[in-house]
Formats: structure tokens, sequence, C-alpha cells
């Protein structure tokens, strides 16, 4: 079954162009992040998609049905941002009234409270939460119906380092049980950590990319003799930079062992190396920067 199909979607505020006859096709489980400047539309997107904003034109169907379904709702789920939450109500209050609208038993849900760590402020209200204690509070309140389809606006938003792990690995935990994921995010290195797949939004128009199709994996290796090596190294026909002590090599992980041992053979000493593969800021550099305007 289609889990998210976005056929001819176009969406306007008055005369504002936004999201202009985009067509998307999610077939398969997994997590996909959507990337893009600030005011590009991504949130307007997410909004469209959950019919929370309405939309000019088109059509949006999530899990074979209409995404206006009731069906729909209960199995998909929204992580907004934190403006939606009530500052005089407990993170309980919000838990409860969320577990309730999905008959979801209260032992279920303070299970996924517990989980996120937010069993020490449960009880109090939202008003004297931090930013961090706010958006755990979405995540649980995203996590309560086993969603088959999450969207994600900004998840990781003032989240420390050891919750955005804590995050990281629901999300991968999910995919595996089924669920796929659409998670907005300007932080690439956390994207890079959870998906090769990519969804750039640019001038209204979506732009797939896997990741992998553009992985360059290049070694950089700080040697006794950078020139012998490179000299060693380019007669076994492999691309070689040289400067200093060091070496960029661009191979595939499965030819490492071999350029390891043309070095040694040679009686050059290997000081270090480093792996360096190619990262999704690099394809955003690519897709947003003036140079390469019209080019995708
Ligand atoms: N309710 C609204 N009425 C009119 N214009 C809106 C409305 N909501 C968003 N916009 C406009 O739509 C455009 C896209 O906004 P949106 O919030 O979707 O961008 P975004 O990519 O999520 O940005 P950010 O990364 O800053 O969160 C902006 O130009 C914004 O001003």
């Amino acid at each position: 079954m289609t889990i998210i199909h976005l056929k001819d979607v176009t969406k306007r505020y008055k005369k504002q162009v936004v999201i202009n006859e985009v067509n998307l096709k999610i077939e398969r489980p997994g997590i996909w992040a959507l990337v893009g400047p600030n005011g590009v539309g991504k949130t307007t997107l997410l909004n469209c998609i959950c019919n929370i904003v309405p939309i000019s034109s088109g059509t949006i169907t999530l899990l074979g049905k209409s995404h206006r379904s009731y069906h729909v709702f209960k199995q998909i789920a929204f992580l907004q941002d934190n403006s939606i939450l009530f500052h005089y109500l407990t993170g309980y209050d919000h838990l409860k009234y969320v577990a309730d609208s999905h008959q979801v038993p209260k032992s279920n849900m303070l299970e996924v409270a517990e989980y996120l760590g937010m069993s020490n402020y449960l009880f109090k209200r939202v008003e004297d939460y931090s930013l961090g204690m706010k958006q755990h509070l979405l995540v649980a309140l995203s996590l309560i119906n086993k969603p088959k389809l999450l969207l994600m606006d900004e998840p990781l938003n003032g989240l420390d380092p050891t919750s955005a792990i804590l995050i990281r690995n629901i999300l991968l935990d999910l995919v595996k049980q089924g669920t796929t994921v659409i998670l907005s995010s300007h932080n690439l290195a956390e994207i890079d950590r959870v998906t090769n797949q990519i969804i750039f939004l640019k001038n209204g128009k979506l732009f797939e990319v896997n990741r992998s199709d553009y992985l360059t994996t290049r070694y950089l290796f700080k040697v006794s003799n950078a020139k012998k090596a490179k000299k060693v190294l380019t007669e076994a026909r492999y691309q070689v930079n040289d400067s200093a002590h060091n070496l960029d090599i661009e191979i595939s992980e499965q030819d490492l062992d071999q350029c390891i041992k043309h070095i040694h053979n040679s009686n050059i000493t290997i000081l270090d190396i480093q792996k360096q593969v190619s990262s999704s800021e690099a394809l955003y550099q690519d897709y947003y920067s003036e140079v390469m305007k019209g080019a995708h």
C-alpha cells in the first residue's frame, strides 16, 4: 500500500504559491528528511499533508485513504511546534487527552512518558517546562497511538545531545517496526545519522535525493613519505592527491585493505587514517547555492 501519495498538490496563501504542483510517492517504511531554508514551506507542506491547512488543489492520500479521513487520523501522528501546548495544563493532562482520543490504555501512555524521562515533571504545568521538556512532551504525544506514519516538524528543536540520541534511537526502532517518518530539520548532521533519504524543497518543488547515490568515500592518510606513497598508489591505479605528509585517496571501503598493503609493502609508515564521507550538508550547498540555481 502506498504510504504517502501527493498528486499535483498546490498550496497558495493569497497570491503566494508556497507548494507548486508537487508529486511524491512513498511506498515503503523508512525515514525521509524534509530539508530547506527558512520560509521555504516545510511546515506548510507538513500541515497540508495532515490536513491542518487546506490545500489549494491536488490530492493527498495517506495509507491508502484521503488525508481527510478519520481512519487516517487514528493511524498517523504529527509533531508540531510547542505553540500547540496549553500552558495551564500539565504534561499528564496532554498525554491523557491524546491517549483517551486514541483509546490507548493509561499504562501505555505512562510507559512512553517514562521512556522519554518525563517522570519528574509529568505533573508540572507546561508553563514551567524548559524548551527541551516541551519537546519531550511533543515527542511523547506523537508516539502514543503507535503511528504507522509519523510527521515531525523540527523534532530536535532545543534538545540536548543525550535527548537527541534518545530520539534518534526511537526513530530507528519505529522504522524497524514498520513506521514511516517524515521529519523536517535544519540539523543536517543529525539527519545523516538517521537517513540517506532527503527531500529538498526549493521554489515550491520537491527534489527527492538518496544520499547514497552521491556518497563518495575518501580516506585521508598521514604517512611517513607521501611522495613515494603517491607514486606507488598511482601505479596501482588509485586516485590520489598528496600534500606534505598527507594523501587524499578516493576509494571504496572494500579497497581500503589493499591500499594499506600497497603502502606497507613499500616500507612507508602509516601514521593516521581518517574516513571522510560526503554529507547532506554538501548536497544542501549544491541545491541552495546561487551558483547551482536552476541546475536541478
Ligand atoms: N498562515 C499563513 N498565512 C500566510 N502566509 C503563510 C502562512 N503560513 C506560512 N506562510 C508563508 O509561507 C511561507 C512558508 O512558510 P513555512 O512556515 O511553511 O516555512 P518553513 O520552511 O517551515 O520555515 P522555517 O524553516 O523557518 O520553519 C513563508 O513565506 C510564510 O510567510
